[in-house]
Parts: C-alpha cells; structure tokens; sequence
C-alpha cells in the first residue's frame, strides 16, 4: 500500500493560516475525510500532488518530497476535482478519456480496450461520441472519475465524487471504491458513504480533531455541528 507522509504542514493564505502542524501517516487503503465547510480538506488533499504546497513542513507521498518531485508524484498520485467541468479537455466523452492515456504511450489497441472498459465500467457509453459538456452534472461526474481511474494511478484522490450522483450512480461509484486495490482518499459531505472506510479524518479549524473508524468520527463531527450557532 503507498504510504502519505505530513510533516509539521502549515499552510498560510494572505496571512490567514488554513492548516496548522499538521503530522499525519496514511497508509490505509479507504480514508475518507471530513469537516465544516473551509475547514481545510481541500486544501489538505491538493498538497498530495502538489496542487499546492505547504508555506512550512513537508509532503511526502512513496519517499518522495511533493514539493521537489511534484512531476514524479503526479504520475503515482490521481486527483478528481471536485468540479468535473475543470477537467474535461476534449471534445468527445471517449475522447476525454484517451486523452489521460496518451501521456502512457500505450500500444492503440490497449488504449482503445482501456477506454472502452471506462465507458462500460462508468455507463457512459451510450455517450461515447458526445460532447462532455452536454452530460448531465452527475454524468460529468463520473466521466471525470473514469478519467483518472483509467491511469490506475497507485493513490486516487477524489473531492466530493458523489455530490451530484443519483442514488443508483452513487452505489454504483460505491462498489467501484470497493474494488479498487489502489489506496483511496475521498473528501466528503455525504457521511453515509464513508461506512466500512477503514478510517475517518475530521478537520475543523485547522487542524485534525478526530482520527479513527467511520462511527467514531462521525459522531465527534456530529457533536462538532450542533455547537455551530443556527
Ligand atoms: N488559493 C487560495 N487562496 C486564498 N484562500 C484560499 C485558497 N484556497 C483555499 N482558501 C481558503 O482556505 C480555507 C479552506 O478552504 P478549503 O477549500 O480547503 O476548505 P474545505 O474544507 O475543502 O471546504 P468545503 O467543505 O467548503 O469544500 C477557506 O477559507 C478558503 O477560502
């Protein structure tokens, strides 16, 4: 399993410090992480790939420093936005998924059996020959996870996946988390879907306040909630 290494992480925006020494080791398969709105999940996940960089500390992903080595760790490290519209770049849905292979310098027809597992794997392939900008929000949402799953990168990053999914589409993405051997880390309102996850960060206030199994975590960012004036 790949292993996230914080040490000592700051991170300062304008003078406003959104994450404060944070030191953390992931190594569990399924983490999902949440929080108060503008608590610093974001912001904690985007120093996985080097979306950012921490203003003090250090971001290790395998050994390597995120900071210096952010080409590298890229390669390891696959990242799913939150907004799928960011990531769509070409013009076809099938398209859109070659597009994140070509950087591999695959053999054609590997590329082309890649692609059409994704489309199948995802639903989409009805959609195949479609502008991604004519899906539906949910559909843009799961085309953005097949891009990146395509890559079969060793650690998966997603933010918010299941925001705009339907109850079908979200068991389904659900079951695809399951599957996957890779390590996962996923930001998330929808606290249901971290059940069986095999560990839960709440961060709130810049800094991790609860660590442990999905109930427990739950519970403490439950209890968190309901001290927030209405
Ligand atoms: N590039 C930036 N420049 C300035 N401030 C930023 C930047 N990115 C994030 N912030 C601020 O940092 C804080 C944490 O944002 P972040 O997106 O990490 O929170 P979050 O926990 O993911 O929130 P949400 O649940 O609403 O998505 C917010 O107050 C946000 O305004």
């Amino acid at each position: 399993m790949s292993s996230i290494r914080f040490t000592d992480v700051t991170v300062t925006y304008d003078e406003r410090t959104v994450l404060e020494n944070i030191n953390l080791e992931l190594h569990e398969r399924r983490i999902g992480i949440i929080g108060a709105n503008g608590g610093g999940k974001s912001t904690l996940i985007r120093l996985i790939n080097g979306l950012g960089d921490p203003t003090s500390g250090t971001v290790e992903v395998n050994g390597l420093d995120v900071t210096t080595n952010g080409k590298e760790v890229r390669k390891q490290v696959g990242f799913v936005f939150a907004d799928a519209e960011n990531q769509i770049v070409m013009p076809t849905v099938a398209e859109d998924i070659a597009f994140s292979l070509r950087r591999m310098k695959l053999p054609k027809v590997e590329r082309n059996q890649r692609v059409q597992h994704a489309l199948d794997r995802f639903g989409l392939g009805a959609h195949a020959d479609h502008s991604p900008h004519l899906l539906s929000g949910g559909q843009k949402q799961l085309l953005a996870l097949a891009a990146v799953l395509v890559l079969e990168p060793s650690i998966i990053i997603a933010d918010e996946p299941t925001t705009l999914l339907d109850m079908r589409n979200r068991i389904k993405i659900r079951r695809i988390f399951d599957e996957l051997s890779q390590q996962l880390i996923v930001v998330t309102h929808d606290l249901d879907f971290l059940q069986g996850f095999d560990r839960v960060l709440c961060i709130d206030d810049k800094r991790i306040i609860a660590d442990g199994k999905p109930d427990e975590v739950i519970a403490c960012y439950t209890s968190l909630m309901g001290k927030y004036p209405h």
